[in-house]
């Protein structure tokens, strides 16, 4: 059941969904984690939360959307999660009656549970009427995931270690560009992608324009990720070939590609293609984000 005032006078933020133009997995650290290089850009859509706040001081989560029905609103999910660090950051009682409209499917790479949890801090830090130090809430952000700190200002970013290097790195020609996401309806487990992956460094990102993340970018983890999930091969020729095309790649630990393209109209005639013969695929078509 809906909390009855969620609808009228609402707070509402866009969780983005995020893509790895490239990600260059450079190095297993001793804590488990993997050292990595990744160019982040976010889409312009993404899931939907909005927010109301309450005097109970208690955090209530509803779920609906297309996704809704394969995420539970247990204190697992980072919604809830995101909205309890902050509580305790802030040390007092306030609450809230969060509404999530899942629209990006699960575990699928796009970092919809990062962009989630990201989503809630700014939404309740508006809602709350805190103001919060960016340091503190890189902090608070990390601690909820190492997608979290980038998804926090959803702008094109470098993103390095774990996930808590972050520079702003806008890439000429490639803000505002059409951009195809498209998920074959398998699930990957990020932790078991990392642990796939071949140990090799392959060499450090040039992020330095378009052509070189489009020539020389690459995604470490599509390659153990397309042997847990082979169907990830058949995704990315689908989108080979049309014209108008950009690049064609996996995101994050998958199983979702982007593609990104030179117009809205190749982007659509390609979206028809796949669509017409993938019908149960989930695609949608955005552009990347400008901030
Ligand atoms: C694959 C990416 O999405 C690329 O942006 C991220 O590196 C993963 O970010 P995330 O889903 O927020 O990851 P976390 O929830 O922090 O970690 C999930 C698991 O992924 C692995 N992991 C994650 C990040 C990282 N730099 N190295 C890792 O090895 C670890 O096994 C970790 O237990
Ligand atoms: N609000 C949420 N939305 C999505 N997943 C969530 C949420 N809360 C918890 N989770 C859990 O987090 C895990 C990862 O979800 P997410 O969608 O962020 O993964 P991902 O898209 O693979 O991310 P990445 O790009 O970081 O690899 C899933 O196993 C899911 O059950």
């Amino acid at each position: 059941m809906l909390h009855p005032d969620l609808d009228a006078e609402a707070m509402i933020e866009t969780a983005y969904a995020k893509v790895n133009v490239a990600l260059h997995v450079r190095a297993r650290r001793d804590d488990g984690y993997h050292a990595l290089e990744s160019l982040f850009a976010f889409a312009d859509h993404g899931d939907r939360l909005s927010a109301v706040a309450t005097d109970d001081g208690a955090i209530d989560l509803f779920i609906d959307g297309p996704f809704g029905g394969a995420l539970d609103a247990g204190p697992g999910n980072l919604v809830l999660k995101a909205a309890r660090a902050l509580q305790a950051y802030l040390g007092d009682q306030r609450g809230a009656a969060i509404r999530l409209t899942k629209i990006l499917p699960v575990a699928s790479g796009i970092g919809g549970g990062s962009a989630d949890a990201a989503a809630t801090l700014r939404l309740l830090a508006r809602l709350w009427d805190v103001r919060i130090a960016a340091e503190e809430l890189a902090g608070l952000a990390l601690d909820l995931g190492s997608d979290v700190p980038a998804c926090v200002a959803s702008v094109t970013q470098m993103v390095t270690g774990r996930g808590e290097g972050l520079r702003r790195h806008p890439v000429k020609g490639l803000e505002g560009t059409a951009m195809l996401l498209v998920n074959p309806g398998v699930g990957l487990s990020t932790a078991q992608v990392f642990n796939n992956w071949d140990r090799v460094d392959r060499g450090p990102l040039d992020a330095a324009s378009l052509d070189a993340l489009v020539a020389q970018g690459r995604n470490d983890l599509q390659a153990p990720a397309v042997a847990a999930a082979p169907v990830i091969a058949q995704v990315l020729a689908a989108l080979e070939g049309h014209e108008g095309l950009r690049l064609a790649r996996m995101s994050g630990s998958g199983a979702t590609c982007f593609a990104l393209f030179d117009s809205d109209a190749a982007m659509a005639d390609a979206a028809m293609a796949v669509q017409g013969a993938h019908r149960d695929w989930w695609m949608m078509e955005t552009r990347i984000r400008t901030a």
